[in-house]
């Protein structure tokens, strides 16, 4: 009998823990469900601090988030401090590939800034909720006339209330070693706020995270904090040329940091 049991408690999840698809599971499940426990514990310190929903709520978040990395071994290098150290309401734009890179926002993401997200987030369970009370803007990616509007509150408040937004600009998640052409709702952000808009690059994840191929091993990743470029005067007409500039920007960082995407089938065509 008790042989039996060392086999279960010990060679079981030794030959298990071997197996790279069981990891890739058990650190997927894992996170998902530590980041729903860490939701729990940060809803009532959520509304103890400000009675509800309220962008400094964040600030809880951030700590609360930034330990999770360690659990899952990735590691951030973070380039480019000082083009965060602006006053005021900015837009950060990022590259997405995956719900992991929630974890390099917190280690980046400055005072007063929420974030753009669909609106399909607010019912990830506690998780849904945390984002809510943190201020997180919902949108409606199939309806682009709400979304739009909804935008347009947003950057009204990002003046009146001196707040920041982190916006993905590719709209979705992405994993194919290349930006995805950028959607213009982030532009028209800056554009209608006046205010200046904050590229960060995340570096490929494909070294360690392989979502077809079940692989999850502990790797680093690069944030590179990109100067700020300045909207102050653009009009609506500019927004398309923003939009190319910034791109063009952001896909040299990231091909220089992350190596040339692997050879596509049909390759990613610009906007
Ligand atoms: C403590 C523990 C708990 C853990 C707690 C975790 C906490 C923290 C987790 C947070 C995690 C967040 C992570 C979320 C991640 C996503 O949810 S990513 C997905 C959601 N985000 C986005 O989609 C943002 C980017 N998308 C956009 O901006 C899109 O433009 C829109 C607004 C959705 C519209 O979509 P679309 O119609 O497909 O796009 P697009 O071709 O750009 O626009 C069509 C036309 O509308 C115009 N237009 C677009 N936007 C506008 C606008 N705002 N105003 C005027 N015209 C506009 C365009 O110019 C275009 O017209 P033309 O220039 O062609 O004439
Ligand atoms: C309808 C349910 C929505 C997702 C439920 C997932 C539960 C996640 C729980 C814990 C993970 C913590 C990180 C949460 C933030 C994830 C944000 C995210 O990455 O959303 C996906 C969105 O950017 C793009 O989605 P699509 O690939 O376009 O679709």
């Amino acid at each position: 009998m008790d042989a039996l049991w060392m086999v279960l408690l010990l060679v079981v999840p030794a030959l298990l823990l071997t197996s790279s698809t069981f990891v890739f599971y058990f650190k997927k499940c894992f996170y998902v469900g530590y980041m729903m426990i860490l939701g729990i514990v940060a809803m009532p310190l959520c509304i103890l601090k400000s009675g509800g929903r309220d962008i400094e709520n964040m600030r809880i978040i951030r700590n609360l988030v930034r330990h999770v990395k360690y659990f899952l071994g990735l590691r951030f290098e973070v380039s480019g401090w000082e083009h965060l150290q602006t006053e005021g309401p900015y837009v950060i734009i990022s590259n997405h590939q995956s719900s992991l890179d929630v974890l390099g926002m917190m280690e980046v993401l400055p005072d007063r800034c929420s974030m753009i997200a669909k609106k399909e987030l607010i019912y990830a369970g506690t998780v849904g909720m945390v984002c809510w009370l943190g201020g997180i803007v919902f949108i409606n990616r199939k309806k682009t006339s709400d979304a739009k509007s909804v935008m347009a509150d947003a950057a009204k408040t990002m003046q009146d209330e001196k707040i920041r937004l982190w916006v993905f600009p590719e709209g979705t998640r992405n994993q194919k070693g290349d930006l995805l052409p950028f959607k213009k709702g982030a532009f028209h952000l800056a554009v209608q706020a006046q205010a200046p808009i904050i590229p960060i690059v995340f570096s490929s994840y494909r070294s360690f995270y392989l979502t077809k191929e079940k692989e999850f091993k502990s790797g680093s990743i690069t944030l590179k904090i990109l100067p700020k470029i300045e909207t102050k005067g653009l009009t609506t007409d500019d927004v398309a040329t923003l939009t190319d500039q910034a791109y063009d920007i952001m896909r040299s960082a990231f091909l220089e940091m992350s190596g040339p995407a692997p050879l596509l089938s049909n390759g990613p065509s610009k906007h």
